[in-house]
């Protein structure tokens, strides 16, 4: 059985859903469809998250929403017009449940703007199961809630419960026909809303495929492969025909948007084969994620991911190595403010902390730098701002003489610097800190090197 993710790039219009129904009648073992809400259908358009998240905002500030509520039913509504159904019981239904968003009390904002974003989904799945039912194939849609997958922590970052996968597995399916579940949403166990992070329906498939104990997770985009480097920065890069797991961990992390870094975590835990697909030319092979013993002869290098989110805060001071206690300050400073560390790579003297910026506002960065100062007294305490991370990641970089050498020397000789190496944390991949302004040449120097 398998366990299929559109994501919203899949689901953006009529034409799409098409391509995604045909794709699901075509393998009976295709049983569980887990929808994202409709993406982009061109570059300039606003997916329908977004346009939830403003009408969430209209809705903080008190404005009027008939118009956001509006133009996110349309995007409903031009589906149901391409398939040539009887518009009223589905639209009303979908327009009223749009509306009563605005008329509940929520414990806080971000329970308001994830009850509101997880609805794109949550409206989407409904309709897929109407338009599958109304073309004549059994279809059921079943929430989150019913399948018992709850979830705890932040409410727009939310995390799975372990004891979800049990209720999961207890679930009875349709002996015949689908299941439409809504990807990116889930519930606490106090029935409130809750999404994962953007991106989350990527989540929601693993959590499926685990506890449904699938044979395979098909996640279906908008491209043909996961290439070695993101298309954007290099035109037709080599395609990743099979990589494992940890590779693909890493490259999501930082940077891969084509799969969610956190989905990977329930299907390494059950051992189930990922293939990320592309909707718009299904017969292609796509790219298989599996585990590391089943890839014979594992690549030099896999991919090179980048990703600018980050910042760091650069601190020297003589004899930090002989300081006991110093790190944990620090990390008591952070944690005052709510703040996690992504990295913290050290020498005698000195230690680089390197952020997610998404989590810093500037008052928290003024308020961390402060603080360091007047507790630690650094030498020398520096806020970069400019900083973006490079991870080359291959299973066949393990214990590889003259890995660094044969990236550095280029990217020295293209005159790009180093601030940050971190090399043998992870012995599948190197870590290079760069200059957010020149890390797009620097992965550029990096996949000539190497490919
Ligand atoms: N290494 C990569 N390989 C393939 N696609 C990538 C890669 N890095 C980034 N991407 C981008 O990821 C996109 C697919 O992810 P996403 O937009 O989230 O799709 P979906 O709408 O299916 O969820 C691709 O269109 C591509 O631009
Ligand atoms: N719709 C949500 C969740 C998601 O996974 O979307 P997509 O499959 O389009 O990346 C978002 O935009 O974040």
């Amino acid at each position: 059985m398998k366990v299929v993710k559109f994501g919203g790039s899949s689901l953006a219009n009529g034409p799409q859903l098409e391509k995604v129904l045909n794709i699901m009648l075509a393998d009976t073992d295709r049983k569980i469809l887990v929808v994202s809400a409709p993406g982009k259908r061109f570059k300039e358009d606003i997916k329908v998250t977004d346009l939830l998240k403003t009408y969430a905002q209209l809705t903080i500030v008190g404005e009027d929403t008939t118009d956001i509520q509006t133009q996110i039913l349309q995007r409903y509504r031009d589906i149901v017009t391409y398939f040539e159904l009887e518009e009223n019981e589905i639209l009303s239904s979908l327009s009223d449940q749009l509306a009563q968003l605005s008329r509940i009390h929520y414990p806080s904002f971000d329970y308001l703007y994830a009850a509101f974003m997880g609805h794109g989904e949550y409206l989407n799945a409904q309709l897929v199961a109407y338009v599958l039912r109304e073309l004549g194939h059994p279809a059921q849609f079943v929430s989150p809630h019913d399948l018992g997958l709850t979830v705890s922590g932040s409410p727009m970052a939310a995390r799975v419960n372990e004891d979800s996968y049990d209720r999961i597995a207890a679930f009875t399916l349709p002996s015949e026909g689908l299941i439409v579940v809504p990807g990116f949403l889930a519930y606490t166990t106090d029935g409130l809303m809750a999404t994962f992070s953007r991106g989350g329906s990527d989540i929601t498939g693993a959590i499926l495929a685990r506890g449904f104990h699938a044979d395979m997770y098909e996640n279906f985009t908008d491209v043909s492969a996961i290439y070695a480097v993101d298309p954007h920065i290099i035109k037709a890069p080599a395609a990743i025909e099979t990589m494992t797991y940890r590779e693909m961990r890493e490259l999501a992390y930082a940077g891969f948007a084509v799969f969610h870094d956190e989905a990977i975590i329930p299907v390494i835990e059950a051992d189930i084969p990922i293939n990320v697909k592309n909707t718009n030319e299904p017969d292609a092979p796509g790219t298989m994620i599996v585990p590391v013993d089943q890839v014979s002869n594992p690549a030099k290098v896999t991919g090179i991911a980048s990703d600018d989110r980050f910042a760091a805060l650069y601190l020297h001071r003589y004899l930090l190595n002989k300081e006991v206690g110093f790190t944990l300050r620090i990390l008591q400073i952070l944690a005052r403010h709510g703040v996690s560390y992504e990295h913290m790579p050290s020498g005698i003297d000195d230690m680089t902390i390197i952020f997610d910026k998404t989590q810093l506002t500037q008052p928290i960065q003024d308020a961390i730098c402060a603080e360091i100062q007047a507790e630690i007294a650094p030498d020398h305490l520096e806020w970069i701002d400019d900083f973006a991370i490079i991870m080359v990641v291959g299973e066949g970089m393990q214990n590889r003489v003259g890995a660094f050498s044969e990236i550095a020397t280029p990217l020295s000789e293209a005159g790009i610097t180093l601030p940050m190496i971190n090399q043998g944390a992870s012995q599948i991949s190197l870590m290079l800190g760069v200059k957010a302004s020149q890390v797009n040449d620097a992965v550029r120097v990096i996949y000539d090197a190497v490919f």
